[in-house]
């Protein structure tokens, strides 16, 4: 019986959105692999995750270069079938596993490519593409319905004005909104990832403040309040390396989206001194 993938502490997680070109991304993904880059230290898994999401149409050589790369750590840990030290995420998917349904991507499909994350709701699709909590809340059903989990975006739209306490308020409430939706959509102990992504910080020069962000996840922890499944509540928006440690938000988020290989090394440092796993 199929069983959902297990979170660790906390998950480091790369969103390539549009931005490579086919050979880039694999040229990205090997390495993010490459032990000279000291990115992946297999030996954190059970604490730390790092999850590449590219496009759709990078998914299936993704996921050759992964399958190599854990059958030759399996060979030389001498681990048969260890549990992954890497994962791949999609972008998004279908509600509906297949039919007539021309430009979607089936949940089952990107579960048998090997996937074990799908993110959903982003702000970016919401704001294009006008896609509805109740089109994310389905989508994020047709992915537990595949034993993979949802990653849902979510992230007030309007920056914080002077009063602190009413921009927390504030945003907790846009966000609960496809919190709610979501935790009723899905299987009560189906594990589950929100992004907390303050949609005024994506791609900006720099990211929201940890005070705010730290007050709204707080928020957003109790909105979820107690479920069988794992919840996590990762940040989003202009992340990058000087976010995580000392006074930062390693203290208030089980994760963080990176992007460049500088960035994302300097991160995984930050993130496995606050552990103290090296
Ligand atoms: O997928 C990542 C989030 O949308 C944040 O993007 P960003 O780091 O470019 O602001």
């Amino acid at each position: 019986m199929a069983s959902y993938p297990i979170l660790p502490e906390k998950l480091l997680l790369i969103s390539l959105k549009m931005y490579f070109t086919p050979d880039r991304t694999l040229t990205y993904l090997h390495d993010l692999l490459n032990p000279a880059n000291e990115i992946v230290h297999p030996t954190n898994k059970d604490k730390l995750l790092l999850a590449l999401i590219p496009d759709f149409l990078t998914i299936w050589p993704c996921a050759q270069i992964l399958k190599e790369y854990e059958t030759n750590l399996a060979a030389t840990t001498r681990t048969p079938n260890p549990t992954p030290t890497f994962l791949l995420g999609a972008q998004d998917c279908f509600w509906e596993s297949q039919g007539a349904y021309t430009g979607e991507v089936s949940p089952a499909s990107i579960r048998a490519l090997g996937c074990s994350i799908v993110e959903l709701g982003h702000a970016e699709r919401r704001a294009i593409f006008n896609e509805t909590d109740a089109q994310t809340a389905r989508k994020a059903a047709a992915t537990c319905a595949q034993h993979m989990v949802p990653l849902v975006c979510i992230g007030e739209v309007t920056a914080p004005g002077p009063i602190a306490s009413q921009a927390v308020g504030q945003a907790v409430t846009e966000c609960a909104v496809l919190v709610r939706a979501v935790l009723a959509a899905i299987p009560d102990d189906a594990p589950v990832i929100f992004a907390y992504e303050p949609v005024w910080a994506i791609g900006q020069p720099k990211p929201a403040g940890v005070d705010h962000v730290a007050a709204v996840v707080q928020g957003i922890r109790a909105v979820i309040g107690v479920r069988a499944g794992t919840a996590r509540v990762l940040y989003g928006g202009s992340a990058g390396p000087g976010l995580w440690g000392a006074g930062g938000l390693g203290r208030a988020v089980d994760g963080m989206f990176a992007h460049q290989i500088e960035g994302v090394r300097e991160v995984v440092r930050e993130v496995e001194e606050t552990l103290a796993l090296v």
